[in-house]
Parts: C-alpha cells; structure tokens; sequence
C-alpha cells in the first residue's frame, strides 16, 4: 500500500501540472536540457580557467635536459625530441662507445648553431656521490637543469621461482634507485629556482603485474610511488614531474630481452602492440613540457602511449596527481567502462596462462615417453 506522504505527493504533483499550464512531458525536458546546458558550461569554464591554474609551461629553447639512458632507445630519442626544440643536451649512461655515437645522431638534430651535447659516462645506480659530482660538473657546463629524464633502466623476465635473487635487486637498483640517485642530485637546484621537470621512464608493466614480470614491475611500480610523493612535496616550487608508460618499444634492450622471454610474458605484452621509440619519445616530451595550446593546458602527470596505454592509465589513476583539467575529465569520465573492459583482459590474460601450462606439461609428459 502506498504510504499516506506518496499519496499526497503525488496529488500534488497532478494539481500542478493539471492547474499550472504545464504538461509533464515538456518539463522534463526542459529540466534536462537546463541541466545539460549547466554541464557544458561549467566545463567550458573549466577549460578556460585551466591555464591560470595549470603550470606555467617549459621552454625547451635553450634549457638543459640531462637524459640517463640516453645512448640508447626511448632515451636517444628523447634527447634528439628535445634537441630539435633548440635544448642543451647531456647524455647519461656507461658505455663511453655508445655514447658518442649517440651523441653524434643527436647533434644532427640541431636548429641553430650555439646547442651542445654533453657526455657522461656513470653507472646511475651505484654510488650517490659519483652521480651527484657528475651532474653538479654537467651544470657547471651548461647550466642548472630544467629538465631531467629519467630513462635509463633494463628488463629481465622469467618465472618467479626462475629468476636469480640477485635480478631482483639489481633491477631495483637501476630502474628504481637510479632514478632516485639522478634526481636528488639535481632537485635542490630546481627548488630554487622554482622551475623544473623531471620525467621518469616507467611501463606498463608498472601499472599491473603480469606473468614473468615479478622482479621488473615491483622496480617500476616503486618509481610510481616516487613520482606521486615527490610531485606533492616540489608543486609549490613550479616543479612538475611526469611519469611515462610505455608498451614493448622497439629497442636493442626489447631485442635483448626477447631472448629470454616466458611465452607468456611475450603473449600478454602483444595486446598492446609494439611501438617506435621516437613515437614514444614525441609523446613523453609533449607531456612533460607542459605547454599551453588554444588556451587549453596540454601535458600530464600520466604520459601514455597508444589506446591501451590510455586505458590502463585513465584505469590506474588512483590518487595520482592531476595536472590538466582534461585529463581529470577524462579519468572522471572512463573508469567505470574501462574497469569493465580491463575484466575481460584479465580472463584473456588467465587463459593464456593457463593455456601455455597445459602446452608444457604435455611436451614434458611426451619427452618422457620417447
Ligand atoms: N623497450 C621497451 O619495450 C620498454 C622500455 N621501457 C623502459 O624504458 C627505458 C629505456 O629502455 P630502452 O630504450 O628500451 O633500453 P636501451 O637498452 O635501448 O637503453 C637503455 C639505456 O640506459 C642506459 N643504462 C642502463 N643501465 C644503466 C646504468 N646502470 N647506469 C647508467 N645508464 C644505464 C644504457 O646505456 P649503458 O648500457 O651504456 O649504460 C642505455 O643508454 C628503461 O627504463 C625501460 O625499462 C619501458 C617500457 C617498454
Ligand atoms: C582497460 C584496460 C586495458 C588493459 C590493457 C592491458 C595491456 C597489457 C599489456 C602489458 C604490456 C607490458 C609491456 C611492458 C613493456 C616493457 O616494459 C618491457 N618491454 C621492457 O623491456
């Protein structure tokens, strides 16, 4: 039975619409479209605020970026992204070979005359004080950084149980403690200039776990960790940092790591296909600049690649920071579809898995018998 309020709702409701004029219908309507009206007013305003509330953006004309791994892959390309701006360059890694040849494809990239490549040969993983007398000589040659990526790091696959302990701790030390090592070594400066980015170069096997990847996502998932904090201790100092996922990159280092690589980890990376390390690297320099275009603020704290890397990264948002208005939107937007959309990924990805077990304990079970 109707309770005895609904009944005098609803009364109510008929006496207004019978005795105002006004027929259901076309009020509801007319609410809507009001509402409609206020939603993309209210997010056109967000759009025009936005710069005013968004970083000031990076000139890359005449900065210095120091690269670590920057002899090599996504960390080559990025340098040459960035010489082509007009930046001073300095190129980290440890093989000194290496890094003149890198140094000379980068210097093909110049726009004017006065730009300069530095190299430095150190192992970023090792010995604090070496990085930080290292980058303190690179500054005093070309000048306090503006921008650091961090880009050098390795991968090694294979079963959990496979993999030597001593890989766990290595990836830790340069893909993780690396990062950690550069970037102290430069961040001072940066407060006090109240200027900066720092980039560092993660993957998409730091946004999930996957089959093979035990001792590599845990070294990238901390640099997310790293990233978070230390964007939330550096914002009032107009420091901005931007973490990048890519997918499997073209490189010598996935040619390596093919190698070796479990069947699965190789089925499960597929899904979001093989890149360029130049379309990766167009795309870290974009979001790490920061740059205003058409008064909207273009740039962002997540930088991915392709329409999966977008997914996962609008899915791992958590409390991450936001840097641009549109991508708030976007997260805000998504989550729900593409949490959905990720289910399906997962029982796809478990079915390989357990596909590929199947597959080996029958060739074992058929060795036997011969
Ligand atoms: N290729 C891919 O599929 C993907 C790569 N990534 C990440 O991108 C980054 C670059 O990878 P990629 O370009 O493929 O690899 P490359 O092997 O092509 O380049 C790696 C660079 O890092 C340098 N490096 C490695 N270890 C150290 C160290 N201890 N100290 C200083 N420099 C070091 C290397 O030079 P040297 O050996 O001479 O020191 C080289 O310049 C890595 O962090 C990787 O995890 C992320 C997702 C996908
Ligand atoms: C809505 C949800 C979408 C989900 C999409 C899931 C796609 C998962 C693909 C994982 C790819 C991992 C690549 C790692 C690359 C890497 O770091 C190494 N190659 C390093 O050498």
């Amino acid at each position: 039975m109707p309770s005895e309020e609904a009944f005098w709702n609803s009364v109510t409701l008929d006496w207004f619409f019978s005795h105002s004029g006004w027929s259901f219908l076309p009020f509801m309507m007319m609410m809507i479209l009001v509402f409609a009206a206020f939603m993309v007013a209210f997010v056109l305003f967000l759009y025009m605020i936005s710069p005013l509330i968004s970083p000031k953006p990076l000139k890359l004309n005449g900065a210095h970026v120091v690269v670590t791994g920057g002899s090599s892959g996504i960390g080559k390309c990025i340098a040459m992204e960035c010489y082509k701006q007009g930046a001073f360059i300095t190129l980290v890694a440890r093989d000194e070979g290496k890094l003149v040849q890198a140094k000379k494809a980068v210097e093909k990239c110049a726009i004017n005359d006065k730009q300069v490549v530095l190299c430095i040969s150190v192992d970023v993983s090792k010995d604090y004080s070496q990085v930080e007398s290292v980058l303190k000589q690179a500054q005093e040659k070309l000048g306090p950084v503006d921008m650091l990526v961090n880009c050098a790091g390795t991968a090694v696959s294979g079963k959990f149980e496979e993999l030597g302990v001593q890989h766990f701790q290595s990836l830790m030390e340069v893909n993780y403690l690396g990062s950690v090592y550069a970037t102290r070594a430069v961040i001072s400066n940066m407060k006090e200039r109240r200027m900066g980015r720092v980039v560092f170069v993660c993957s998409q096997a730091g946004q999930l776990g996957l089959f093979g990847y035990t001792a590599y996502s845990a070294s990238k998932f901390a640099l997310r960790g790293l990233a978070e904090a230390l964007q939330m201790e550096v914002k009032p100092y107009n420091i901005y940092v931007t973490v990048s996922y890519p997918p499997d990159t073209d490189t010598p280092a996935l040619a390596e790591e093919n190698k070796m690589k479990p069947l699965e980890t190789k089925l499960i990376s597929e899904t979001s296909g093989v890149y360029q390390p130049e379309q990766v690297a167009k795309v870290i320099v974009k979001d790490a600049v920061l740059c205003v275009c058409c008064m909207v603020q273009q740039g962002n704290f997540s930088s991915s690649v392709g329409p999966d890397g977008y997914m996962l990264s609008a899915l791992t948002c958590g409390m991450s920071p936001v840097t641009s208005i549109t991508e708030g939107l976007q997260q805000i937007v998504t989550m729900g579809l593409f949490r959905t959309i990720a289910l399906f990924y997962l029982s796809s990805f478990d079915s390989i898995v357990r596909r590929c077990m199947i597959q080996r304990e029958q060739s074992k079970a058929s060795n036997k018998t011969e």
